[in-house]
């Protein structure tokens, strides 16, 4: 059979575009964490922004709790933000690209990592300043089949250092990360490896946070 031949522009040299660099990939292997910045384009980060100020207001956020079941509770001392999930099928525009990009996320994972990630959830959470923030936590117990990766993308346009509201995480090798939650910005770490803390914020600050799980994951 005669073969097609190339053709210029089709694809890139290489093969398709790859979402993560080699250096990411090996990152995520080395130190379970990794930063890329420009994950959506600004002008889909500030529409996001706005759809959740939308939902803000029609109250569709609400106070975030720790734990799950039996054990769950409001504990603003320790978590202080208005959360919400985000369903796909009824999402606004922006939040629905936001959450395909997430899905090309997870691909890319499963192709150049091999994570295995075949279902995930998207949360979007607001933070209102005040000093709010999150203590110190993991988001999976070592070993557990639960979560196993955590990708998180700030949606803060003019983000500055008195704003406070930096990610903190420790990394396997003793290394503390703190990562200003700038627009546009991705943070992915595997969630049962990387201890990590919103310091308080002193300006409104918004994330979506996508938490990927194998299928067979007990949730
Ligand atoms: O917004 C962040 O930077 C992290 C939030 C977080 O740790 C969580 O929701 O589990
Ligand atoms: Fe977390």
């Amino acid at each position: 059979m005669k073969r097609l031949p190339k053709r210029a522009g089709w694809l890139p040299e290489g093969g398709p575009q790859r979402l993560l660099t080699d250096d990411e990939i090996r990152l995520l292997g080395e130190s379970s964490f990794f930063v890329r910045d420009g994950f959506v384009d600004e002008a889909l980060a500030a529409e996001a922004r706005a759809e959740i100020d939308r939902l803000a207001e029609a109250e569709r956020l609400r106070p975030a709790g720790i734990s799950r079941g039996m054990n769950y509770r409001v504990e603003d001392r320790v978590r202080g933000d208005l959360i919400t999930w985000l369903d796909p099928a009824e999402a606004t525009p922006a939040l629905a690209a936001v959450h395909r990009r997430f899905e090309e996320l997870r691909d890319e994972l499963n192709q150049q990592a091999y994570m295995g990630l075949d279902y995930f959830e998207v949360q979007i959470a607001q933070y209102p300043g005040g000093g709010a923030g999150y203590d110190r936590h993991v988001d999976a117990f070592p070993g557990s089949p639960n979560r196993r990766a955590t990708a998180i993308l700030y949606l803060n346009e003019g983000w500055q250092p008195e704003h406070g509201g930096v990610l903190r995480a420790w990394l396997p090798d003793g290394e503390v990360r703190e990562v200003e939650p700038v627009s546009g910005r991705l943070v992915v770490f595997q969630s049962d490896q990387i201890p990590h803390q919103v310091m308080p914020t002193f300006a409104p600050r918004w994330a979506v946070t996508a938490w990927y799980r194998h299928r067979s994951a007990v949730i």
